[in-house]
């Protein structure tokens, strides 16, 4: 028998892990449910061949893997919309996965603590990234001490044909979790910016974008498979007197590296504040 899929919100990081899924084959939509306050807005789930629903409970009360897809913000909200007092099988083991950015495995078991099943519900905290979407993906998760060995296989087997799916010590997530989910965001602004350097030299867009992507993907690539240390990679690239060295200058001169070490400080304050839950605008 197939387990049944949930995701409690369907927004742009659950529907980027539920196309991955698809994408791979890796369970069937029959066998997936999602919810959110508007159905309109699930339509793409549904076209796909998954169950939409504006309930909460549904999920929860249905599925043996359950994804929490809102934002942090609305954690206790979404929570309390999982308890259905008219339908009491508290028997069920859920394993529930949250991608919420910065809410500890501690905060989740204190908001589920509500529910009537919660003595069998563990928890895996993941920080997911949208390149999930195509296989390319990195998948971050910590669990807690409840959930077996047998769980956490069941999800690996799931994500895993999304990208790298790795088990990190939770004190990692406001670090390295900032770097694999909000680095995609870093990564196609600098796809984007060589993309309007190479129109500005005169190449089509649509050409320009098309190869800034692959040179991205390529020089990822060639760091994962070589072994060799960026820098030296880097040194293979510049001649002595040549065209490279002389960009690598303006580089520097852009303080590009700083101001990339600054965007992950940023965003892990950022991160750090939601999951203390101060209400500041800025980090
Ligand atoms: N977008 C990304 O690249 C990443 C996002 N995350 C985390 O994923 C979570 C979702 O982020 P996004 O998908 O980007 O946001 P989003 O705004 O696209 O999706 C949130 C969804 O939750 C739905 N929703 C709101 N209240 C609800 C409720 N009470 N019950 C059910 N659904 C409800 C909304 O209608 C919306 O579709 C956040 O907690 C974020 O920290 C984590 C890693 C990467
Ligand atoms: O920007 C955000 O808040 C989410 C969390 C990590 C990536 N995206």
């Amino acid at each position: 028998m197939n387990l049944k899929i949930g995701f409690i919100g369907g927004g742009n990081m659950s529907t980027a892990i539920f196309r991955g899924i698809m994408k791979s084959n890796g369970h069937p939509p029959s066998e997936i449910w999602v919810s959110g306050p508007n159905l309109s807005n699930l339509k793409h789930w549904s076209d796909s061949g998954a169950h939409i629903t504006t309930r909460n409970d549904e999920i929860f009360n249905n599925c043996d893997i359950v994804f929490l897809g809102v934002k942090p913000d609305k954690l206790h909200v979404a929570i309390s919309q999982c308890q259905n007092n008219a339908k009491k099988n508290t028997e069920r083991n859920v394993l529930f996965v949250s991608m919420l950015g910065g809410i500890t495995i501690k905060t989740l078991h204190q908001a589920l603590r509500t529910l009537d099943n919660y003595a069998n519900v563990s928890v895996v905290r993941i920080m997911p990234n949208t390149p999930m979407e195509v296989g390319t993906g990195v998948c971050l998760y910590s669990h807690d001490d409840i959930a077996t060995e047998e769980q956490c296989t069941v999800l690996r087997k799931l994500l895993s044909c999304c990208g790298l799916f790795e088990n990190i010590p939770e004190s990692l997530m406001n670090s390295l979790g900032i770097l694999t989910a909000c680095g995609p965001a870093f990564m196609y602004i600098v796809i984007e910016s060589l993309a309007d350097g190479a129109v500005k030299l005169g190449v089509p867009r649509a050409m320009a974008l098309r190869h800034a992507s692959q040179v991205v993907a390529g020089s990822g690539q060639m760091v994962l498979q070589s072994g060799k240390h960026p820098g030296l990679l880097k040194d293979e690239v510049c001649s002595p007197g040549g065209s490279t060295i002389c960009g690598v200058s303006e580089l520097e001169n852009g303080r590009l590296r700083a101001t990339l070490i600054a965007a992950l400080e940023a965003a892990s304050q950022k991160t750090k504040n939601v999951g203390e839950n101060k209400s500041t605008s800025k980090h």
